[in-house]
């Protein structure tokens, strides 16, 4: 056996989300398929152990005689994370998951997502904040979807959020990362998981947000959407465990003028 094949990779430590802990990174949304058999195979795929439900938008028991997606998506297979989607105020969402506690036997962990408008579907933030304050105090673990602003993800983990879930793009826009900064001084302040949410379109969109240092990533369009959604729920997976590696290994620095790779007066070995 030659030195290097001795090797070992550091083990990372997995995702821990409220006390249980998660081997894939890439979490996933239902929505947009072509069918439920689509939802599922692409699913499975990505290997996402986290798989976020539109409570308003798809059925998961509310009408007894349509699909139920979770005929698919097994929740003893998969963690079932109900999000408030179509909610724009804070009563709304917190009605939405009082409803996703009851369908789901007591099921307390949600992914609070308050917009703004239409157009842009931006987070609208003091409503957020006044929805997540009354979720937690009615006992919900609450992932919360919010602006790319690191004062306001600190103040979300302060309250008790259990993880803070930054838009990348807004939703479905498929834009990639829009401000790596922000999403950067987020990751550096927080102690809680920082998820990028929305708006990744490919593969290196979902690698940059792992580079940078994020716990995982959410999508939904990127993957429903795609020419061959199956493919690019595989392309995603491959994607969200290069970029984590790739955080784990650190970068090289950037450096503004040619170094030669090979250079003369180096080291033999
Ligand atoms: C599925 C879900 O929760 C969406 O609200 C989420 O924000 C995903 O956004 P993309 O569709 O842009 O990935």
């Amino acid at each position: 056996m030659t030195e290097t094949a001795q090797i070992q990779l550091p083990e990372d430590k997995p995702l821990d989300i409220a006390g249980r802990t998660y081997q894939s990174r890439l979490l996933v949304g239902t929505g947009q398929y072509h069918d439920l058999m689509e939802t599922g195979h692409a699913i499975e795929t990505s290997g996402a152990e986290i798989v976020t439900v539109a409570v308003r938008r798809t059925n998961i028991g509310q009408n007894p005689d349509e699909p139920n997606l979770l005929d698919v998506v097994n929740p003893d297979t998969y963690t079932i994370l109900p999000n408030t989607a179509g909610c724009y105020t804070a009563k709304d969402a917190v009605r939405t998951c009082k409803l996703a506690r009851e369908l789901l036997d007591g099921h307390d962990l949600v992914k609070l997502e308050v917009l703004g408008d239409q157009k842009t579907l931006y987070p609208n933030m003091p409503e957020t904040l006044v929805a997540a304050e009354e979720l937690i105090k009615d006992g919900f673990k609450v992932m919360v979807y919010c602006s790319d602003d690191p004062l306001l993800a600190l103040r979300l983990e302060e309250m008790g959020c259990v993880a803070v879930m930054p838009l990348g793009a807004p939703i479905g826009s498929g834009l990639g990362i829009q401000n790596r900064y922000n999403i950067r001084l987020i990751v550096e302040n927080a102690s809680v998981p920082v998820l990028v949410d929305a708006g990744v379109g490919t593969a290196s969109d979902a690698a940059i947000a792992m580079e940078l240092g994020c716990d995982g990533v959410l999508m939904n369009t990127a993957i429903a959407k795609a020419r061959d959604p199956i493919k690019m729920a595989h392309a995603m997976r491959l994607a969200i465990e290069a970029g984590r590696e790739a955080y784990l290994a650190g970068r090289m620095p950037k450096k503004l003028y040619a170094s030669a790779s090979s250079p003369i007066d180096g080291t033999f070995f």
